[in-house]
């Protein structure tokens, strides 16, 4: 059996949920024709449920990570205010080509399209790092899977991946099997 989360973790994650419901915007056939898209941006743009999502990232986390990955480019809006909220620095996991070399690679596909993960492979020290990771949606799971493998393969140790919110039906969670999942709701 788990233990319970801390009632202000849970505080947290209802008041984010809430504003998630409230403000997430879905749209078909973008970026392609058969993808129902959700845009999260119109609920970072909300003072208030940006900070609840920032908080019910952290809190299950608190004192048990030294460094959260932001994935490029959502990701990044997310990493940096639970790295505040934590004390930690912040990683960005960065698209293939924006950092320069030596750089650690990845490769994957993802609902609409294929892309790699790169990040820098001597600048910063990642082996035995206790890292959060954290983006904005999970749908196929192939971006954060991704990141996982890659950040695995620097000697990093993945604590949990965090996502905002999960696109049911695409395997996502599934692609994750044995990594500590935090998702706030499903969209
Ligand atoms: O679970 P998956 O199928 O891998 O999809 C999820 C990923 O897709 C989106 O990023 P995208 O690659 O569109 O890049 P962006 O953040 O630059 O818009 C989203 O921000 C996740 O990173
Ligand atoms: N359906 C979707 N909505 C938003 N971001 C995504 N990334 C991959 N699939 C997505």
């Amino acid at each position: 059996m788990t233990a319970p989360e801390p009632l202000d973790a849970r505080a947290e994650v209802a008041a984010a949920v809430e504003g998630i419901r409230r403000l997430a915007r879905h749209v078909s056939d973008f970026p392609q024709p058969g993808v129902l898209f959700t845009d999260l941006t119109p609920v970072f743009a909300d003072g208030p449920a940006l900070r609840s999502i920032m908080r019910a990232l952290a809190a299950p986390v608190a004192g048990r990570v030294d460094l959260v990955a932001g994935i490029d480019a959502r990701g990044f809006l997310l990493g940096a205010g639970v790295a505040l909220e934590l004390g930690t620095g912040v990683l960005a996991v960065r698209k293939k080509g924006k950092l320069p070399p030596p750089v650690h690679g990845e490769e994957y596909a993802l609902e609409y399209g294929s892309a790699a993960l790169e990040v820098p492979a001597e600048a910063i020290e990642l082996a035995g790092r206790r890292v959060l990771v954290v983006d904005d949606v999970l749908a196929t799971g192939g971006t954060l899977r991704a990141s996982v493998d890659l950040l695995e393969r620097c000697g990093a140790i993945v604590e949990t991946v965090a996502v905002v919110a999960e696109v049911p039906g695409l395997g996502g969670r599934e692609r994750l099997d044995g990594v500590g999942l935090h998702c706030l709701t499903t969209v």
